[in-house]
């Protein structure tokens, strides 16, 4: 058969010649798109290999440093039992060395990496730091000689910052952030490097470059994220003074999970430039940057040698409010909101008994206790997947393409990033109906995407009009802050959390309203805890996951979280000063 065509005519030998030259083209094709992504991903695995192994070889090194020049194990335990206010006295007199402090720290950090690994490397410029503050005369500045550790998406000059992605291996940072930069001109001494999961935008400790970091009361159980080594770090003993990134709960989660203090800030009161963040743009939620520490003291000193000249110089979007102590000290009787249960699932009863007591201590102290109900939930886990995973997720899985995704990972990051907006139809569908919750499927269906600038704005008017409501509750119960959960449960078995992932809405709420929040221990599971946990109700599918994976939890330590208006963060920290005082005299006189 012939095909004529305009000017020149077609046979069956050249269509079919055609056709093959096609199909050969095509497999070619294809054979080079699946060998490159085969290459790319081999190149990747080899890569992640090579900075796990200079990592290991790091930590090593440190402690076969230590072995030579650490202290004696008296005077190394003396240096690490001492609370904040007792070490600032003293490197401040001049009687304990900076050079004895810093090695004090570093042995307890490597010893407890060894277990737990929740150091990421050693900052190995820290001796020097160390041994110059030793040899200054003069003026101390208010962090001389103290110790601190960093979450590894702060950038440190020469290191580098990946959140656990590989593509950020071998980008080492020109210059060290913002905070970094600020505690070193106040004299600390930043230390080690901590763990964090792969994206930080899920509250478990894993990645495939440094690998998983556990609980230090129970190793079998996760130690909370995204700020989990420093969670892990300090609760260990590791480390007195961290600092952590926290958009959803990453700073509050694992202090609740570790049994340490933390301050999530309003955003923009200290200043979050230069942590690495994949979605930096998403600005409606932003990520807060913030301290953790064993004690309230070491909170404040952190707050107060922030809140300087040197810091608002360096980032001129923070508005220059030094901290204000006429705020932290005062003692006026305050009315306070408390809530057990957020109105999505309700907090185990060890979380429900810690806001219990906290209340009874503030009632004691002369403050009025009134029950608060936190409106609406569902919409603002709603705006928070909106603001955060608006772009239909697309920075998250450009981050992480021909990464390797890791097993703690891979539930969230298929069906919150990669699944196609009708799989996560169906998914909020199965829920819905199966779960007997309706939540999941408006937060999948925010994680498709905003699919126009006027949809987008809808959602900024959204965002404002939940804050504006959040305050007016507040206004109408005149209420100066508020006491909650520091989450729904205590830590549960390693990478468990996306099958409780709704969890979120005890701490993410603060973040969507962006009121400071800090998270103070004060009590621990008890024998007493798990009988009630029996009782505890399971309408959804989330809830029945965290009455079964708290079982078992005696012992795990439970954080209550205080809470005021935008840039009321001194407000927060004598709520909390006070209830730790409080809690360290009833335990001395019981
Ligand atoms: C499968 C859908 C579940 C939806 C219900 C719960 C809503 C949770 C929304 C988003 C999950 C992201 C978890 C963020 C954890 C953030 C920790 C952090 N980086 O501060």
């Amino acid at each position: 058969m012939k095909f004529k065509f305009s000017s020149f005519e077609v046979d069956d030998g050249m269509l079919h010649s055609a056709a093959v030259i096609t199909a050969a083209t095509f497999s070619c094709l294809m054979s080079g798109f699946v060998l490159q992504n085969i290459w790319r991903k081999y190149i990747v695995r080899q890569r992640i290999k090579r900075r796990r192994e200079e990592s290991k070889l790091s930590i090593q090194k440190m402690g076969d440093y230590l072995m030579q020049h650490g202290l004696s194990v008296d005077k190394r335990n003396i240096i690490l039992d001492m609370p904040m206010a007792e070490l600032q006295r003293k490197l401040q007199n001049g009687s304990l060395k900076a050079l004895d402090v810093l090695r004090a720290y570093q042995s307890k950090a490597i010893e407890v990496t060894k277990d737990l690994n929740c150091v990421v490397e050693p900052i190995w410029e820290a001796e020097e730091q160390a041994i110059a503050c030793d040899f200054m005369t003069g003026k101390k500045s208010p962090l001389h000689g103290i110790p601190v550790s960093l979450k590894e998406n702060y950038h440190v000059q020469g290191y580098d910052s990946t959140g656990g992605m590989a593509k950020f291996i071998d980008c080492p940072q020109p210059d060290d952030n913002v905070i970094v930069k600020t505690l070193k001109e106040q004299g600390a001494i930043p230390f080690m490097r901590t763990n964090l999961p792969q994206t930080m935008m899920v509250y478990e400790s894993s990645n495939p470059i440094y690998g998983e970091t556990r609980n230090p009361h129970d190793p079998k159980r996760g130690p909370g994220g995204s700020s989990s080594g420093e969670g892990c770090l300090i609760g260990a003993g590791g480390s007195v003074l961290g600092f952590g990134t926290d958009i959803g709960g990453s700073l509050r989660i694992p202090a609740h999970m570790c049994g340490v203090c933390c301050l999530k800030p309003t955003v923009g009161r200290i200043s979050t430039e230069g942590t690495h963040e994949v979605h930096k743009g998403a600005t409606l939620v932003p990520g807060a940057t913030g301290p953790l520490s064993r004690d309230v003291d070491g909170l404040v000193l952190a707050m107060k040698s922030l809140l300087v000249s040197h810091m608002f110089e360096l980032d001129r979007s923070v508005p220059p409010i030094p901290f204000r102590p006429e705020i932290y000290e005062d003692h006026r009787p305050l009315r306070i909101g408390y809530f057990h249960d957020i109105g999505y699932m309700p907090s185990v009863p060890a979380c429900e008994r810690g806001v219990r007591e906290v209340r009874e201590i503030l009632e004691k102290n002369g403050h009025t206790l009134i029950e608060f109900k936190v409106p609406r939930v569902d919409k603002a886990l709603e705006l928070f997947a909106q603001c955060v995973f608006g772009d239909g997720c697309k920075t998250f899985t450009d981050a992480l393409k021909y990464d390797v995704v890791d097993p703690s990972f891979k539930l969230t990051y298929f069906l919150i990033h990669q699944a196609p907006e009708w799989l996560k139809r169906v998914a909020g569908f199965f829920y819905r109906t199966v779960g007997h919750d309706p939540i999941p499927k408006k937060v999948l269906v925010a994680a498709a995407g905003i699919k126009s600038v006027s949809k987008w704005w809808g959602v900024v008017e959204d965002l404002q009009a939940y804050r504006k409501k959040f305050e007016m509750e507040m206004r109408a119960n005149k209420l100066d802050a508020i006491i909650s959960p520091g989450f729904a449960y205590a830590a549960i078995p390693l990478g468990k959390a996306f099958l409780t992932v709704g969890a979120v809405a005890y701490t993410n709420l603060y973040n969507v309203i962006n009121y400071p929040a800090g998270s103070l221990p004060v009590t621990k599971v008890t024998e007493e805890d798990e009988k009630l946990l029996e009782n505890y109700p399971t309408k959804t599918l989330y809830a029945k996951n965290i009455k079964k994976l708290s079982k078992g939890s005696v012992g795990l330590p439970i954080n209550v979280q205080f809470v005021a208006p935008p840039y009321q963060e001194e407000l927060v920290l004598r709520l909390m000063k006070e209830v730790e005082t409080s809690i360290k005299l009833g335990e001395r006189h019981s």
